[in-house]
């Protein structure tokens, strides 16, 4: 913990370091160059909200060195945990099954998990609940205590979080190691956030009586989680469930389990007692398991990630025991750029928002609005810069942009450019699927108004820039969505830029920047994007329930 707080210190009082050149001279890894790739993100303080300047070194190789008694090349191999978490032990399938979770680079099997059942679920939340009892009535220094413990485990295991962020999800290993630091920053934020779950006092309008209210933890919570962060969407659901004294059953996606139960094991080293986060890993029975984790009378609330469709169909579940919900759905963020924006920044701001995870986040552009007067500068401006983008294995040294999750994701990439083709849009990068689910980065210029990409997230490397002439025109289509996650613009022009922000009708705006995402903010969608946030002060209060207590005096 002191470590944790030195480091956190140290690091506010010195000016952020610029990412390092390291010169390796015997790269084992074939075709790569012997200059180790710089990191091109720069400083990456915007994503712990901490300020700990986390080096971007790159190693020799990130390539894991695999045998047969360490088969993902962990530096920790017990840090590879195969099997659901029911208070605190080791949890099976009750019919012993299991499934294969895949490489999505090769395809290749890397290891298996149990199937788990309705009934597994089930007894996972009598656990929570159980726990619930106790957990409730720890201190919030206790908390504050354990996620402070499990901020330093993480970046102590740092590597190790990456490998296997890579190895189940395909992300490209700088995108992987970023990712570790907005896991990291989550739990940091917190724990600070377990100090100050403050109630009120009210005046009273009774004579001698008094108001007050206090914060109390609301439950047990089900978690459900997907699988494009495999560490930041965990830690910002289970952060406030122990900032705040509940408990939780976690349901990890079938494609990246490993990622959640590294995390859970690394809560449990640091102290965060047995049954307070269980985890249940599923794949057949997926359907039943939301189920029983929607409908379970001692589930207080229930946060998801997904895509809208699951969302809606869990909050249906969830209302006849009317359970506190936060739904963080699916997105179709328009991304706008005025005829006065400044170039480089928009250029830049749309590579960030778009291609992060190569596509796959709930807020990556997925309209591009470019004003007529600048669309050509814009169009091969972007153009060039996605050309140099390198596609491959995450761990491959020079490696931009991983394979897409699995092969029904490049489907969906591969029908929304054949769509958009078909009506015309002509291919300025990329454009092509490459072996298994790698799929190039594109560029589309001439994308018209209604084609599947403007109707629906694409959730792919897909930038389809669209031609506009007025704002208001295009705050038209912009707002003309079901859904409103978030939504980006550039301009130079301060009264545009609050004009814009406040008609967009999103939860989330990035006003000449494409990087949103912070530990202290509020993230969450309007309209079909959800509701509930997760983040900021008010992702704490998600999991809290405000009771108001009135205090009368003695009457004589
Ligand atoms: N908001 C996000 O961060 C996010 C994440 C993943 C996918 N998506 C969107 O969803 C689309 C499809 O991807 P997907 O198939 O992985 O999304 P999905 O909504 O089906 O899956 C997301 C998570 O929900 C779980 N899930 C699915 N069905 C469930 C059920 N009946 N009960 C409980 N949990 C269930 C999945 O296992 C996964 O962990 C994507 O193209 C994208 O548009 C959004
Ligand atoms: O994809 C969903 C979350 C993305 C983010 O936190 O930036």
């Amino acid at each position: 913990m002191s470590r944790a707080l030195a480091r956190c210190s140290r690091a506010l009082l010195r000016p952020q370091r610029q990412s390092k050149v390291i010169v390796n001279s015997s790269c084992p890894v074939k075709g790569s160059s012997s200059l180790v790739a710089l990191s091109k993100v720069g400083p990456l303080t915007w994503h712990t909200g901490h300020n700990v300047v986390v080096s971007q070194r790159r190693y020799a190789s990130n390539v894991p060195k695999t045998s047969s008694k360490n088969p993902l090349g962990l530096d920790d191999p017990t840090l590879l945990i195969t099997h659901g978490v029911i208070g605190g032990k080791s949890a099976k399938a009750e019919d012993g099954s299991t499934f294969d979770v895949e490489d999505p680079a090769t395809g290749k099997t890397i290891g298996t998990c149990p199937d788990m059942t309705r009934n597994d679920t089930e007894q996972a939340i009598k656990v929570a609940h159980d726990t619930f009892q106790t957990f409730k009535t720890t201190t919030p220094n206790d908390r504050h205590g354990y996620l402070l413990k499990l901020y330093q485990l993480i970046l102590d295991n740092r590597k190790d979080l990456t490998r296997l962020i890579v190895w189940e999800n395909g992300k490209s290993w700088t995108d992987a190691d970023a990712e570790v630091t907005y896991a990291a920053g989550y739990i940091g934020w917190f724990a600070g956030e377990a100090l100050r779950t403050n109630g009120e006092t009210i005046p009273c309008s009774m004579p001698g009586t008094r108001n007050f209210t206090i914060k109390q933890p609301i439950g047990v919570c089900s978690l459900l989680v997907p699988w494009n962060f495999p560490a930041g969407m965990i830690a910002r659901k289970m952060g406030p469930v122990i900032a705040t004294g509940c408990t939780a059953v976690i349901k990890t996606p079938a494609e990246t389990p490993y990622t959640n139960l590294a995390l859970v094991e690394l809560a449990s080293r640091a102290g965060v007692p047995d049954g307070v986060l269980n985890v249940v890993t599923t794949h057949k029975h997926i359907q039943e398991v939301g189920e029983e984790l929607t409908t379970n009378p001692l589930v207080k609330k229930v946060s998801f990630t997904g895509s809208t469709k699951v969302g809606k169909m869990l909050a249906k579940n969830a209302t006849d025991t009317l359970k506190k919900l936060s739904l963080e759905l699916g997105g179709n963020a328009p991304l706008i750029v005025f005829e006065d924006a400044h170039l480089p920044t928009a250029v830049a701001g749309t590579i960030a928002s778009k291609f992060r995870g190569s596509g796959q986040t709930c807020v990556c552009a997925n309209r591009i609005y470019v004003h007529e007067a600048i669309y050509d500068e814009f169009a091969s401006a972007l153009a060039e810069k996605v050309k140099a983008f390198k596609v491959g294995s995450g761990f491959e040294d020079g490696v931009t942009h991983g394979p897409l999750i699995h092969s029904r994701q490049v489907d969906k990439v591969q029908q929304h450019l054949d769509d958009a083709l078909s009506k015309g849009a002509k291919v300025l990068a990329g454009g092509k699927k490459l072996s298994g689910n790698m799929f190039q980065p594109t560029v589309l210029a001439n994308v018209p108004q209604d084609c599947l990409i403007t109707a629906e997230e694409t959730f792919g490397p897909l930038a389809a820039l669209i031609k506009f002439s007025s704002e208001e025109e295009v705050i038209r289509l912009a707002n003309n969505a079901e859904v409103g996650l978030s939504g980006y613009f550039f301009s130079q022009d301060t009264d545009r830029i609050w004009r814009v922000a406040e008609a967009l009708q999103v939860g989330i705006v990035g006003a000449n920047t494409g990087a949103i995402s912070q530990p202290v903010i509020p993230f969450g969608g309007v309209k079909e994007s959800g509701y509930g946030k997760e983040g900021g002060h008010q992702g704490t209060e998600e999991y809290l329930v405000t009771k108001y207590i009135a205090v009368g005096s003695k009457q004589e």
